[in-house]
């Protein structure tokens, strides 16, 4: 018999005052809370006051974190009431804030498992201690060496992969007693954090080459060997290990990188609804990606995918796609180009002038592409120069910046819509107000990978997905691309997070649809949708 302390500082058993007067007495629970019984409504009702009280976000972080710790059922409850208000406070931009302060605010460890690459032996256990006898069947793990667009945070970035395991649950309804959010701690280069006394995590430089890997293989035969029915989901390493890794577990495996796959999916979705606005082809457009990087390579990579599934040759798909990074234009002579971005280098010999292309103005310039899409860490870089120049040339401008968090953005929403008086398809990295301009009112989409990575998860966990291939990811994309409202003036290229449960569901079934139909389950199943019904959790309290 457990005690009362045990059951109340439990969140996953706690019902704090809703514990039912039978309970109370099943449990010894008697005596131990105040004596009124409250429904799940009170409790939901009770909470949001005491959240609205917070004087800033941060502060409004510290109490979500605090309930979550508290009653699981109650935080999940709460936050599907109020999803869009609570986004970017568990999750990005707020999350960026609490990583760069984990060790000044810890004080639990969510549930979380910390694995060190100065313990490879302990993987195992710390896995087991970790998951705590559930049964995993969602990771989310990350390196922290590239979180959001802020860099290395060690140890710290464990915030991310609870973020991102919020937002599935809070979007998808995946129930939070199968998932596990995981850092992998192989030390950091970063020397704020290795100066600071009151650093958590290892305190050494990053451990490269076959160690690293060692580490991160031993790490997936444990876990896929321990939970049999784990999707594996890859978050902010950096730029390098993203794509070697993805490389080399997605055919093995159930796995998924979301900062790869995830964005090049949602960015994908973006540009389908702004061409279902505008009423353009999509073989029409020249796609211009200013930063190459683990998110910019990945975007080019789905785009090109459906240049293909639209009917172009690989060789006529590839003239579409242009990469700018740190180099300007990437060219097939261009220093240090990565795996990632050889594929669609240009040729020196289709421009007059190709030494001038250095910067994203004169590049703009001589290709005015259709699509801007920015994943460059590199704020502001969208200017009104390079965004008048766009326009001069393209009648329906679509324009992406996505980098987060709020501070690196490559443009402001309402900058571009003024810019280009009022014709620009705009979405961001993080959530924008409304724009108005001339009496028009411009929703702006926001393109993050969470609007896709629930959906798809749920459908690919309920489908049981033996893989995430490219088939399966075109089919989430087109999935999400195709929800606009292109009639109203000012329509979003995306639809919005108030509906992120909704088309999260609608992207599960699409997703599981797609994997039966590809033959790609593990087990037999019939019905896609009655499958993702069945799968979806709702935070309700059970006796
Ligand atoms: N909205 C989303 O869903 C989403 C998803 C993933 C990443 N992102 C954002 O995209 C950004 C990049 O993330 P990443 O994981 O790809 O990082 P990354 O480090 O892999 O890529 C960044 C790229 O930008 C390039 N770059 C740096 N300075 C530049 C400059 N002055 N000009 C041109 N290119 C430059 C780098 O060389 C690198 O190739 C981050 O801010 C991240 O938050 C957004
Ligand atoms: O975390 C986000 O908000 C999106 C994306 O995965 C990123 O790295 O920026
Ligand atoms: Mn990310």
């Amino acid at each position: 018999m457990k005690t009362a302390q045990e059951i109340l500082n439990n969140p996953f058993m706690n019902k704090g005052t809703a514990f039912t007067m039978e309970e109370r007495k099943a449990l010894n629970l008697i005596g131990a809370l105040p004596p009124t019984v409250q429904t799940l409504e009170e409790q939901v009702e009770r909470t949001y006051k005491q959240f609205c009280k917070k004087a800033n976000n941060q502060e409004k972080r510290i109490y979500l974190m605090t309930l979550f710790n508290t009653n699981r059922i109650l935080f999940y409850a709460l936050m599907a009431q109020h999803v869009v208000e609570f986004m970017p406070i568990v999750y990005d931009p707020v999350v960026a804030d609490a990583i760069r302060q984990y060790d000044e605010l810890f004080m639990k460890p969510q549930d979380a498992g910390f694995l060190s690459i100065d313990h490879p032996e302990d993987i195992e256990t710390s896995l087991i201690n970790a998951a705590g006898g559930r049964d995993i069947r969602l990771i989310v793990v990350t390196d922290a060496e590239a979180i959001l667009g802020i860099g290395d945070w060690g140890v710290n970035g464990v915030a991310i992969s609870i973020g991102k395991l919020m937002v599935y649950t809070a979007a998808a309804g995946i129930n939070p007693d199968n998932v596990l959010p995981l850092v992998l701690d192989v030390g950091t280069n970063n020397k704020q954090l290795l100066d600071n006394p009151l650093y958590l995590g290892n305190r050494h430089e990053r451990v490269r080459g076959q160690a690293y890997y060692d580490f991160v293989d031993k790490f997936v035969t444990t876990a896929e060997k321990l939970f049999p029915h784990l999707y594996l989901h890859w978050e902010d390493f950096g730029r390098p290990n993203a794509a070697a890794i993805l490389k080399k577990y997605q055919e093995k495996i159930t796995t998924f990188n979301d900062d790869i796959q995830g964005t090049g999916i949602v960015a994908l979705a973006g540009i389908l609804g702004a061409l279902n606005i505008s009423k353009e082809k999509y073989t029409d457009q020249k796609v211009m990606i200013f930063g190459a990087g683990t998110a910019g390579a990945g975007i080019a990579h789905q785009i090109f995918e459906e240049f293909m599934q639209q009917g172009l040759s690989e060789e006529e798909a590839r003239k579409h796609i242009y990469l700018v990074d740190k180099q300007g234009l990437l060219f097939e002579d261009t220093n240090d180009l990565t795996e990632a971005q050889k594929p669609f280098v240009r040729q020196r010999s289709e421009f007059e002038n190709s030494a001038s292309l250095a910067t994203l103005y004169n590049a703009v310039k001589a290709i005015h592409p259709s699509v801007l899409i920015g994943t460059s860490t590199q704020p502001g870089k969208f200017s009104e120069e390079v965004v008048k120049e766009m326009a001069t040339a393209v009648k329906r401008p679509i324009i992406f910046p996505l980098s987060n968090p709020t501070e690196l953005a490559e443009a402001k929403a309402e900058d571009l819509i003024r810019w280009t008086d009022g014709h620009a398809l705009v979405a961001t990295g993080i959530p924008s107000a409304p724009v108005e301009y001339k009496g028009v009112t411009y929703n702006i989409g926001q393109a993050n990978n969470a609007l896709m990575y629930p959906g798809l998860g749920l459908g690919v966990i309920a489908s049981t997905a033996k893989v995430v291939n490219q088939t399966l990811l075109s089919a989430a994309a087109h999935a999400l691309g195709g929800i606009v409202n292109s009639d109203q003036p000012g329509a979003a290229v995306l639809p919005p997070v108030d509906k992120l449960t909704e088309f999260s569901e609608h992207l599960a079934i699409v997703v599981a649809q797609n994997a039966i139909q590809q033959g790609i389950t593990k087990k037999k199943i019939n019905n896609a949708q009655e499958a993702v019904r069945q799968m979806k959790w709702l935070p309700k309290y059970t006796e």
